[in-house]
């Protein structure tokens, strides 16, 4: 069960609570080497690569790694009523979200003549990976495709690991979602090889290079997005689950025993922690957990991650050295069950997205809240930011000056390309100016 990390009566500094703050023995650090080999084997033998490591991994070959169409449309076809009208009322919602994500545009006129635009421009090509190992997550289709489309990316793959349970092929539910969305570019391939393959492209499939490579996934998954970073981009490392739950003794320990329990579910290197000032509701949470974890489905993949380094129950003097350590930490998910939440919200700098109150568990945000579920984990939270349509988005700044603009401003650029001693700069203007 959850071990104890004690930080009452002492005050550490930012460094000695990053010290304290725990993390799983397996880190994406410690993925890199099988994720840089992996990758290569991918650009050296392209999709002879990709079927040996789903043969390898997954424990099925692949008949072709490109999903064909018709497979997408029966797909599409056989989504269960009730699996269509789940994802369409989770697409609307994330769209809306998302919408509200697009900055909008800025003109700055600085002078007679002188304007400097902002306009965002979507990158023109991203590969989406959708998860499938240990569970499947036709939820993660809807989180990475609706913001690239709100944001306006042209063209978008998508990836997810083959099925040895459906024959090699992805799972029918990712296929179908994919399909509701108009997506056409699948491909049946998985971990740090599907990222490889986004980023470098694979010849004979029709696999262009990507410009950035989002979506969540396993240690492997996390560690290839870092691997590839140098040639495409990232959204976050967006790995190995983590919670954090912030309580004092107004929560309902239950509640809290079931959230550590949902996200614990995810994986053996997830993260469950809980940081209270109450010694009281410890002991109720620990009491609650282990009824939850000897009674839940995955039990045993629960029980470890429970059970590992990286989970704790952490007892704090009070609420603000509660907020301390869970800006220390990063949270993926950071949940504030306590008498006054936006007094402690207030505290909060660091985490990738934020559970506010008894009735926002992080699974509410998961499937249907409207925010995103792809977040940055492994303490990322502490410089990185959730998938949204900003990701698919980069900010380019337009010049536009014109002739008398231009000869106000020559002398500035005279002064400092002379002090700089790169004098071509200053006479690329005086050119201009003959007289
Ligand atoms: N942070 C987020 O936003 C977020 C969201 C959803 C899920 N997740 C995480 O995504 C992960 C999903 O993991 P999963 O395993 O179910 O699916 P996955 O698709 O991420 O991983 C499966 C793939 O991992 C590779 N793999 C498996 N064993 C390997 C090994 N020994 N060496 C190298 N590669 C190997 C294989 O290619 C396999 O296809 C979980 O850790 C979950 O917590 C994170
Ligand atoms: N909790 C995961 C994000 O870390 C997302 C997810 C998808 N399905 C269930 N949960
Ligand atoms: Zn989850």
């Amino acid at each position: 069960m959850l071990r104890t990390i004690d930080l009452r009566g002492t005050r550490p500094s930012t460094a000695g609570l990053l010290a304290l703050v725990p993390r799983a023995a397996t880190d994406v650090s410690a993925a890199l080497d099988a994720a840089r080999s992996i990758i290569d084997e991918v650009r050296e033998h392209g999709e002879t690569a990709l079927l040996d490591q789903a043969e390898r991994f997954d424990g099925v070959r692949p008949s072709a790694v490109r999903v064909p169409a018709d497979e997408l449309a029966a797909a599409l076809e056989g989504l269960a009523p009730e699996i269509r009208a789940a994802a369409l009322q989770t697409i609307e919602r994330v769209r809306a979200a998302s919408e509200a994500q697009v900055p909008a545009p800025q003109t700055t006129v600085l002078a007679a003549g002188a304007v400097v635009e902002q306009r965002w421009q979507p990158v023109a090509r991203v590969g989406l990976y959708v998860p499938g190992g240990k569970a499947v997550y036709p939820s993660s289709v809807i989180m990475n495709v609706v913001p690239a489309q709100v944001a306006g990316v042209r063209s978008i793959a998508l990836a997810s690991p083959a099925q040895s349970e459906f024959g090699g092929r992805i799972h029918p539910t990712i296929a179908g979602i994919a399909a509701l969305l108009g997506i056409t570019e699948v491909y049946a391939m998985g971990g740090a090889g599907a990222i490889g393959a986004f980023a470098y492209g694979v010849e004979g499939i029709g696999l262009e290079p990507v410009q950035r490579v989002t979506g969540p996934g396993n240690v492997f998954v996390a560690a290839a997005k870092r691997v590839v970073q140098s040639v495409t981009g990232i959204d976050a490392e967006a790995g190995p689950t983590d919670i954090l739950v912030i309580a004092d003794d107004s929560a309902d320990p239950d509640f809290v025993a079931a959230d550590l329990v949902s996200q614990a579910e995810h994986d053996e290197l997830a993260a469950a922690v809980l940081v209270t000032d109450s010694p009281e509701l410890a002991a109720r949470v620990a009491e609650r957990l282990e009824a939850r974890v000897t009674a839940t489905k995955h039990s045993a993949r629960v029980r470890e991650a429970i059970d590992g380094v990286q989970s704790a129950v952490v007892l704090v003097d009070d609420l603000e050295q509660a907020a301390d350590f869970a800006n220390a930490f990063g949270p993926e998910h950071l949940e504030i069950q306590v008498r006054d939440v936006d007094a402690t919200l207030a505290r909060i700098e660091n985490a990738g997205a934020i559970f506010v109150g008894s009735f926002s568990p992080v699974s509410l945000g998961d499937y249907a809240a409207g925010s995103n579920h792809v977040l940055p984990t492994g303490g990322q939270a502490r410089h990185a930011s959730g998938l949204s349509a900003a990701t698919f988005l980069r900010p380019q700044q337009v010049v536009r000056y014109d002739e008398q603009a231009l000869r106000e401003v020559a002398p500035v650029i005279a002064a400092l390309s002379t002090e700089e001693d790169l004098p071509a700069h200053g006479e690329a203007v005086t050119a201009r100016f003959p007289r």
